[in-house]
């Protein structure tokens, strides 16, 4: 494969490629910009069919707007992620080693959300206070075979589930370069650790800490049986790190039940009164493992309640350490694409619009203090700029919603929100079906949920949009759309999930009450050509450019009226409107009529 650095010299990825809107102050990355990103060709030249991915679209009257989403091959993310942990391990014999072994007996790690080598300080821990480490991950059946807490969907959709899968895989083998291994076992933590715990008489099960009641609960389940464990070792304890985060709870100007209602106050504060801490220094080798004869295999997708988690077009993401960290060399380092990230954050078509790191931050295989070094690192090493501070400023977001978990407890997931606000909202299923398989009758809503449903992965524009429209345009419960978002995201966090449905929805802490995206400006400032939607919907690329967001008659009827009608005086969708607005006054009784 082709080693390539890219620099704003660079002919093929200057900021002139980018569409500027000068009505919005936004650029875009549509039309003619995707053939030339360098992706495409330059680095395909090695890559076999099944590691390109066509990100290509359908559209016969722009043959040239296509774009490849090259996914590395095994031996080529393994290079770049044993390149990154000699950066981020030290070696026994080194000098300035930091780590060393002072424990005894048996510790074992309880992988959760964590699934990650690199700045695991569970994992360190574990290994700096015993003499043998056993990495344990459960494969619990409440969250494979179980549905979603309101509505039954499935707790995890197969997309998310094959990309565990991949996460568990990679894990299981970083562990064994190591000298460990990963224990895979299928049944309820509570149940499997404390037998563990007995047969080797481990002294502590160390794990990362979480903060939605769900996992909460799990671990105090965990911590009550182990407290009733009997071995030679005094009282087995359960030892919960915090290690989800950039900035690290202990280190917060205020206690989390008093954290900031609004983002900027949090924000400010942080970022003037705490340090991002540095990423634990993992030893370079783990072993020896306990002494184990079968260790169990890393679980089928049949396993997982699932039998096709294929993508086949949009974005694949493969799942694990090495694909993360092959990701963040290729985004900041290869592509050189950090530096323009705050001008294309907001695009919705191709791989590099924006990080795509959430699905392995999510899983845990990427930690965010690992990205903050790689952004400082860059600022060093080659620009700091507006762009390099914001994607720090996304990490923030992250957090934010973690820490506002804590404070919120479950009124996160309740119809009311943190704001316990009285609205009355529909479950109308028709609509909701039309929205959840893209039928709606609005390209942009449509596109964005057949990505969605295809890939696992929405960009943050769509998921914006598809929020809105559904507890806006549509009225419907916003449970029904983060329920369908829990299912089928690769990324999926309860917090940064129900956090921003609830934004959406307007009874989060948000102070800005009517979070309303109008479809048509959505259309004209981040797909003013059409590129997005006709991907999606190849039906739509025969029509002009123009008219692909808004196909009036030659597309599907709206199934209901937008809340403030259709703003963008677009001589298109303008026609049908009438007829629309009549239909959807019955569809709205309708609605009304089927509350909860
Ligand atoms: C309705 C809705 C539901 C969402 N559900 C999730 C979810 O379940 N899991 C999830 O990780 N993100 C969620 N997001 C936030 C955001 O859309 C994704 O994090 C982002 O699109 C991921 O793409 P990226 O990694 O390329 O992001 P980038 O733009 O490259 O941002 C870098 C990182 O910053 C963080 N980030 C960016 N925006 C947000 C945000 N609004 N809230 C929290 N973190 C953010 C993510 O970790 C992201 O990976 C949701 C947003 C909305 C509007
Ligand atoms: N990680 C998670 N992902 C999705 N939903 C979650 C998660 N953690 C908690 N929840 C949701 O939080 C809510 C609280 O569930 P729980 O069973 O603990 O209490 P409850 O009796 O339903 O509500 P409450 O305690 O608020 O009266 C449920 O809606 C549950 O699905």
């Amino acid at each position: 494969m082709s080693t390539l650095r890219w620099s704003l010299s660079s002919p093929r990825l200057s900021l002139t490629r980018f569409l500027y809107n000068p009505t919005t102050h936004h650029f875009c990355l549509y039309g003619s910009v995707l053939p030339s990103f360098p992706i495409t060709m330059s680095t395909s030249t090695s890559a076999t069919a099944d590691q390109k991915t066509h990100f290509r679209s359908a559209s016969t009257s722009s043959p040239t707007a296509e774009s490849y989403q090259v996914i590395p091959s095994v031996d080529e993310m393994d290079r770049i992620a044993e390149q990154t942990f000699q950066r981020y391990t030290v070696s026994q014999s080194s000098s300035n080693s930091i780590a060393r072994r002072s424990g005894k007996g048996v510790a074992i790690v309880w992988f959760r959300n964590d699934l990650r080598v690199l700045d695991n300080e569970a994992l360190f821990r574990a290994w700096v206070s015993s003499e043998a480490v056993l990495p344990l991950y459960c494969v619990d059946p409440r969250l494979f075979n179980s549905t979603t807490h309101y509505f039954g969907f499935p707790k995890t959709g197969a997309l998310r589930a094959q990309f565990l899968i991949e996460c568990l895989a990679d894990l299981k083998k970083k562990l064994m370069n190591l000298g460990l291994n990963l224990l895979i076992q299928h049944g309820k933590p509570e149940e499997i650790i404390p037998t563990l715990v007995k047969a080797f008489g481990a002294h502590t099960v160390y794990a990362h800490k979480e903060t939605c009641s769900e996992e909460v609960n799990v671990e105090r389940l965990v911590s009550r049986v182990l407290g009733k464990v009997e071995t030679s070792i005094n009282s087995p304890k359960l030892q919960l790190i915090w290690g989800s985060t950039m900035y690290h709870i202990d280190d917060l100007p205020f206690d989390t039940n008093c954290l900031p209602d609004v983002y900027t106050q949090f924000r400010k504060s942080v970022e003037s009164k705490t340090v991002v801490r540095g990423c634990i220094k993992m030893p370079s080798s783990l072993g020896p493992p306990p002494n184990i004869g079968d260790w169990g295999r890393v679980p089928s997708l049949d396993q997982l309640g699932h039998h096709e988690g294929k993508v086949n077009k949009g974005m694949r993401f493969v799942g694990g350490e090495s694909a993360a960290l092959s990701r963040v060399h290729e985004y900041f380092w290869k592509k050189d694409l950090l530096r323009i990230y705050k001008e294309t954050r907001n695009g919705m078509l191709g791989p590099d619009y924006s990080t795509k790191f959430s699905p392995w931050l999510a899983s845990g295989s990427l930690s965010p203090r690992l990205i903050y070094e790689e952004v400082r690192r860059y600022e060093k090493e080659r620009l700091s700029n507006g762009s390099t501070y914001w994607v720090l400023f996304e990490l923030i977001w992250r957090d934010y919603f973690r820490f506002l978990s804590i404070k919120c407890g479950n009124s996160l997931f309740h119809l009311g929100g943190p704001r316990k606000l009285k609205t009355s909202w529909s479950q109308d299923q028709l609509l909701f079906k039309s929205w959840r398989d893209g039928h709606t009758g609005y390209p942009l809503i449509d596109a964005n949920m057949k990505e969605l449903s295809t890939t696992g992965f929405m960009s943050n524009r769509g998921r914006q949009i598809v929020c809105s429209f559904l507890v806006r345009d549509m009225g419907i419960d916003w449970r029904m759309g983060a329920e369908w978002f829990e299912t089928c995201l690769l990324d999926y966090d309860p917090c940064s999930n129900y956090g921003n449905w609830t934004y959406g929805a307007g009874v989060g802490n948000d102070p800005r009450e009517d979070r309303y995206f109008s479809i048509p400006k959505q259309a004209q400032t981040y797909d003013s050509e059409g590129m997005y939607v006709s991907y999606w919907l190849p039906e739509l690329a025969a029509l002009p450019k123009e008219k692909r967001n808004f196909p009036g008659h030659l597309y599907i009827n709206p199934v209901v009226s937008l809340k403030y009608g259709n703003t963008n005086k677009s001589k298109n969708i303008n026609k049908d409107s009438v007829l629309t607005k009549r239909r959807s006054r019955s569809q709205l009784t309708k609605i009304k009529g089927s509350q909860r």
